[in-house]
């Protein structure tokens, strides 16, 4: 078996995301994988988060983790990405980092990446399954090979069935239910068919 690389890169203002992408990198992990987990660059103005206790709180809080950068997509076979639903699509911060992988792209760097994302939003409806799609075109432009959650396993079903990522519903308490299984199955077989087009095996 060869080494597998697996990125998790995740915006969040408040917590999350960054919580969905720690349990997607503890279950690359625990499958194998070499896991760099990235968040992506705060592009608001600081009086903006210091406006909102819980983002002041977060920013602070993550001070120390690494940026991601088009060094990390280079180095990944998989991708996971994990980003809040912002008026129905991805936050700014998200897009804004990937505004700058048109350097990989030019050279076909991001053809074939093992890719999957997941999002978050204040309301069941309130654009969830909208913000992973809106991730996925970005995915077709890179010709990345997109995993969808899809319903092969019936732990997608009791985090409210998604079946193109996994998405958390969040009120003032946090997350609502218990979605971390799901979160991590769908990491697990992101790295699965990674590691099937890596091998050059099929299933
Ligand atoms: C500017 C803004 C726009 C938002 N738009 C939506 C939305 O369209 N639908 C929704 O249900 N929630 C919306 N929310 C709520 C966020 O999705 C929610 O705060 C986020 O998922 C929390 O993720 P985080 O803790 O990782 O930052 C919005 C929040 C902000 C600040």
């Amino acid at each position: 078996m060869e080494e597998l690389n697996l990125a998790v890169v995740y915006y969040s203002s408040t917590g999350t995301n960054h919580q969905m992408a720690q349990w997607a990198e503890e279950a690359g992990k625990s499958v194998g994988a070499n896991v760099r987990l990235r968040k992506v660059a705060e592009t608001a103005p600081m009086e903006a988060i210091e406006q909102n206790p819980a983002w002041k709180e977060h920013y602070e809080k993550t001070q120390n983790i690494e940026e991601a950068s088009t060094d990390d997509l280079d180095w990944a076979d998989a991708i996971i990405f994990s980003v809040p639903t912002r008026f129905g699509v991805e936050a700014s911060q998200f897009r804004a980092f990937i505004d700058t992988t048109g350097g990989l792209w030019a050279q076909g760097k991001l053809v074939n990446k093992v890719t999957s994302a997941m999002t978050s939003a204040q309301n069941p409806h309130g654009g969830q399954e909208a913000t992973v799609l809106s991730i996925y075109k970005t995915m077709a432009h890179w010709g990345a090979i997109i995993v969808p959650t899809g319903y092969g396993d019936p732990v997608q079903f009791a985090s409210g069935g998604n079946p193109y990522g996994v998405s958390a519903t969040v009120d003032e308490n946090g997350i609502v239910g218990d979605i971390e299984d799901a979160v991590k199955s769908q990491a697990r077989r992101t790295v699965e068919v990674a590691k099937w087009l890596k091998d050059g095996q099929g299933k």
